[in-house]
């Protein structure tokens, strides 16, 4: 039996004035699936991320005969340039989570997630942010799912960035959310904090059957965590298929030059730039990530050596 398709985006295009960062996207995702998108900065990730969730207006259709819209749980969300009354709606059924400013930073932890539930609240209780006990209770038990219950009263100013991020899948838990499209969630993040984050995100999809769609910089995370992935470029989708087709070379076929982009880089060249003391580390994270793996290499030769002694 085929899965249910929750998702389905069919010729969407997206302009900003003389610039088109979408052309014709069409794919659908089945309920229960998760899914990696990649492509190069500036292929259109976000602005996806952001049509799907009805924050960007798509495009207008140019050829009749090719409807474009975006269907959630088979109700259209866009059509036809118009984002549709039935947005407010389906958004509430739909956990985004940005790579930043996913928190209120003068509001604790709990509140913030309390916020979930704000699209399924009456206008005066929403108004106030009045939550109830059962409310603050359920917040708590997401919050526990996400491993950072021991700082629900903290602000949001005062949590990592990692921590702000789990807060984030936290609110889509206590919203219900069915299906969490996540905007580039771990590009900040530190290598453990980041893996954190993914296994959070493959456990709600298999254990809940939430479905997942992640943008991620790093195809290796999209090989290990998502079983499909689509891959952007110049706005339009180059692959859509399984995660272990990503080879260095496929992506080398896709993308040329720009595959370099999606691939942590070797080790050796954050060996080289610490050694010579050059200050230009490209990304924080991921150099970490090269650190941790060397440190790790570090300890296997002092350990061999130790037992050779
Ligand atoms: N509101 C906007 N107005 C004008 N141009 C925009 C707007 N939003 C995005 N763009 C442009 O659209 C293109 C795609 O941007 P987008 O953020 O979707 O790419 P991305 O793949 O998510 O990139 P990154 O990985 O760097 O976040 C970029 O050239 C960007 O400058």
């Amino acid at each position: 039996m085929k899965a249910e398709p929750i998702l389905v985006v069919r010729h969407v295009s997206k302009s900003f004035g003389n610039c088109q960062v979408l052309d014709d996207v069409s794919f659908s995702l089945s309920r229960g699936e998760m899914v990696g998108l990649i492509g190069a900065s500036g292929s259109g990730k976000s602005t996806l991320i952001r049509t799907i969730a009805a924050l960007t207006p798509i495009d207008r259709e140019k050829d009749k005969g090719a409807p474009c819209s975006i269907h959630l749980f088979d109700q259209a969300i866009q059509k036809n340039g118009c984002v549709t009354r039935a947005a407010a709606g389906l958004r509430s059924r739909v956990g985004v989570v940005f790579q930043q400013f996913n928190l209120v930073p003068r509001l604790s932890l709990l509140m913030n997630v309390c916020l979930g539930l704000l699209g399924r609240m009456s206008v005066i209780p929403a108004t106030f942010g009045y939550f109830t006990q059962d409310q603050k209770v359920s917040a708590m038990t997401a919050l526990k799912r996400v491993g950072i219950a021991e700082h629900a009263l903290k602000r949001g100013s005062q949590l990592s960035g990692g921590q702000q991020q789990r807060a984030a899948i936290a609110r889509t838990l206590v919203q219900n959310a069915e299906i969490i499209i996540a905007d580039e969630p771990i590009a900040s993040l530190d290598p453990s904090s980041a893996r954190r984050v993914m296994d959070i995100l493959a456990d709600l999809n298999k254990r809940d059957n939430i479905t997942v769609l992640v943008s991620l910089h790093q195809v290796e995370y999209a090989m290990r965590y998502c079983p499909r992935t689509i891959a952007l470029k110049g706005g339009k989708i180059i692959y859509d298929g399984p995660s272990s087709a990503l080879t260095p070379e496929f992506l080398s076929a896709l993308y040329g030059a720009e595959s370099e982009e999606l691939f942590l880089p070797p080790i050796e060249s954050y060996a080289a730039t610490i050694q010579t003391g050059a200050k230009s580390m490209p990304d924080a994270a991921v150099a970490n990530g090269h650190l941790a793996a060397l440190d790790q290499q570090r300890a296997a030769i002092n350990g061999a050596r130790h037992l050779n002694s």
